[in-house]
């Protein structure tokens, strides 16, 4: 599949979700981001993407690892070659035609921390807000959701996520390489929204989470996981800089603080549905994400602190719902 071929099979999903003026807005900035002005190593991505086998494949998207294509169906050291061609590979776990691709975190862990608690997405029109790779939208797919847009504004995110849909091609899932601040507002198009590990990069929280609200239908579920720290509802955390060595870390409410942004912002039914402490298991190197992780942004003495003598990541499920 060309960019062309995918711009011109977004077009009508897109138009599905989004008013004539909204869709224009969303599939133009796509346009411009892949093919007026592309990343300069894009290129080489839809090289080895276009190194990969031809599908479509036989696909299996509700396990832990997705698995795109029969295993030893096809050449192995190719496969590899052309998903190195990828790296870093950053959420997953993913398996290519036999060759398993070990990402940096363990996305499936998430997935079914949340997965339990959710309103079911059998029919739901579901948006995944820095959806990464794209891996979770395909599990909201084999959950039954109508359809799934993702956006992230990473470019090779969007390769890595055309590289799962050369194969699975028939699940609704698209991806947009968008911000949330860039999507047309107060659009009320989606049944669900997910916002997971994006809020603390944001300097206006409040502000991300009215944004989130107004891609919501009236009654529709809102799921929000990011960093917290332990406290009551009159603790927030802005680290002075870098937080485990992250740029743009600014907000990490406690939950309770977290229940009353979402409170003061018009939210009803605001439940945490898991908290928990993120584990050098669930996130660190891999031979398909090569950079420091984890295990190294943590203080070596220390382990419940960041290097830079913060709370260690913890982080917290939040839903709910728009009246
Ligand atoms: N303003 C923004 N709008 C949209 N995307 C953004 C924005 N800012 C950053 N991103 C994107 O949000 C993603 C955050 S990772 C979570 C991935 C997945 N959700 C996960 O829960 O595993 C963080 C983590 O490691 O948890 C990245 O892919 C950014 O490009």
């Amino acid at each position: 599949m060309t960019l062309n071929d995918y711009l011109a099979a977004l077009d009508p999903a897109l138009r599905s979700l989004f008013t004539a003026q909204d869709h224009e807005q969303v599939l133009s900035l796509t346009r411009h981001r892949l093919v007026d002005h592309p990343h300069g190593d894009l290129p080489r991505w839809l090289a080895a993407l276009d190194s990969l086998p031809a599908g479509p494949a036989p696909c299996q998207l509700d396990r832990d690892t997705l698995q795109l294509g029969e295993p030893g169906s096809e050449d192995s050291d190719a496969v590899r070659q052309s998903l190195q061609g990828l790296i870093p590979w950053r959420k997953g776990p993913f398996n290519f035609f036999g060759v398993a691709v070990d990402t940096e975190w363990r996305s499936d862990w998430k997935w079914q921390r949340l997965a339990p608690h959710l309103a079911p997405l059998a029919g739901r029109r579901v948006l995944d807000v820095g959806c990464g790779s794209g891996y979770h939208c395909w599990r909201m797919a084999a959950a039954g959701a109508e359809s799934v847009l993702g956006i992230d504004p990473t470019i090779l995110f969007l390769v890595q996520y055309l590289a799962v849909k050369r194969y699975a091609g028939q699940a609704p899932v698209w991806f947009a390489p968008l911000r949330m601040e860039e999507l047309p507002t107060q659009t009320d198009a989606f049944d669900t929204v997910f916002s997971m590990g994006v809020l603390y990069h944001r300097r206006s929280p409040l502000d991300h989470i009215l944004e989130l609200k107004g891609a919501l239908a009236p009654g529709g579920e809102l799921v929000l996981e990011t960093l917290v720290v332990e406290g009551d509802g009159q603790t927030v955390l802005m680290p002075e800089d870098r937080y485990a060595r992250m740029r743009n870390v600014f907000f990490l409410p406690s939950v309770a603080m977290l229940t009353l942004w979402l409170q003061r912002c018009g939210f009803t039914d605001v439940r945490c549905v898991d908290e928990s402490q993120t584990t050098v298991q669930e996130q660190r190197a891999t031979d398909w994400m090569r950079f420091q992780s984890l295990p190294d942004f943590l203080d070596p003495q220390d382990p419940s602190r960041t290097c830079e003598g913060y709370p260690a990541p913890r982080r917290a499920v939040l839903l709910a719902r728009k009246p």
